[in-house]
């Protein structure tokens, strides 16, 4: 297990008496993608700006290796901003150069990593254009050029993948599994949890300025409550279901003779094997585990239904929470 490589430690943050990040508390290991989810407004930016040092916290420190993190440290890590930052009068390759320069290349070296990022985001077409005559989707693949081109030691992305098509995608997917395979450790926001769920080791997610939940996907389910898919094919595929009136049962849906049931924490996997048995042989009896979509639905609405409860490896945890989230 990596140790942690970027740690936000019990961060707060208010705009007037608004909490915008409320004891915000996790970390991201050396070459682990880390997916930030959360509802609208629910504290994500502003988490990610106070990384940046874009944003001071109320309370609380973001670490770099183990260090409060200082103007040298930030000078490395890479950002995607929501709000997107490139001048749109520089033409592209320009553009990478002068941020590779900002960051203390050297011009020789600023020049090749703007033409290798340049080359592997597929905008080489558009390297003599300014900024402004390219449509979002490829503006966007630049703006992700310009938060690697100084070979960042972190990155930290506020939405990349948004407004992408499926190519752009895949190209912006690749990339960020590339930089954390070679060690980087990267939090991106998003709200394709589909997507999320399928790249990235952990997955931190965001309610109200809290952490409410933190963990693999696979921690994550350990939460929520479990499904069944089961196959009775000598059940009456009409009528009243073998399973309806078990305690903590529900059936979710029917398809012939497969039914897919949810438990409730504490009913019995059992008892539902011995009503399948009762009406013949069982072809299929196999726990399933919820995508991230319903976790995530589940998580928050049982987050705003009960307050402050946190789930999941490392969430909220103290300073230095390495705790579970293995991948
Ligand atoms: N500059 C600001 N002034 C006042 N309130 C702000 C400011 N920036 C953010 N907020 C408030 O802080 C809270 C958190 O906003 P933030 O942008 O961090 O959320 P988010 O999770 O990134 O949302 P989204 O998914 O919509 O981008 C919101 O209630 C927002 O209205």
């Amino acid at each position: 297990m990596a140790a942690a490589a970027l740690e936000v430690d019990r961060v707060r943050k208010s705009y007037g008496k608004r909490r915008a990040v409320d004891d915000m508390t996790f970390d991201i290991r050396a070459g682990e993608l880390f997916g930030f989810v959360g509802s609208n407004g629910a504290g994500k930016t502003t988490t990610m700006r106070i990384i940046l040092g874009v944003l001071t916290p109320d309370a609380g420190e973001v670490r770099w290796q183990g260090r409060p993190v200082d103007f040298a440290a930030r000078r490395r890590f890479g950002y995607m901003p929501e709000e997107r930052g490139l001048y749109p009068r520089m033409k592209v390759a320009e553009h990478l150069r002068y941020l590779g320069e900002l960051h203390g290349m050297s011009r020789a070296a600023a020049r090749a990593a703007a033409d290798r990022w340049i080359e592997r985001l597929e905008v080489s077409s558009y390297a003599s254009e300014e900024v402004q005559n390219l449509s979002l989707g490829n503006q966007q693949r630049v703006q992700l050029a310009a938060a690697l081109v100084h070979e960042p030691k972190a990155l930290v992305l506020d939405e990349p993948f948004s407004g992408l098509d499926p190519v752009a995608v895949d190209v912006m997917r690749d990339v960020l599994a590339e930089r954390a395979a070679a060690g980087v450790p990267v939090i991106f926001s998003s709200h394709q949890l589909a997507l999320v769920e399928r790249v990235c080791h952990r997955v931190g997610i965001v309610g109200s300025g809290r952490l409410i939940a933190c963990g693999t996907v696979a921690e994550l389910s350990e939460s929520a409550e479990r499904r069944l898919l089961v196959d009775a094919p000598g059940a009456p595929e009409t009528g009243v279901h073998w399973a309806a009136g078990l305690a903590g049962v529900e059936v979710v849906s029917r398809e012939g003779s497969r039914t897919r049931l949810r438990l409730a924490k504490g009913a019995d996997d059992q008892q539902v094997l011995h009503a399948a048995l009762a009406t013949g042989p069982v072809a299929t009896f196999v726990s399933e585990r919820p995508p991230l979509t319903e976790l995530y639905r589940d998580l928050v609405t049982r987050d705003e239904a009960e307050g402050a409860t946190v789930v999941g490896a490392g969430a909220g945890a103290g300073a230095g929470a390495g705790a579970g989230g293995g991948r």
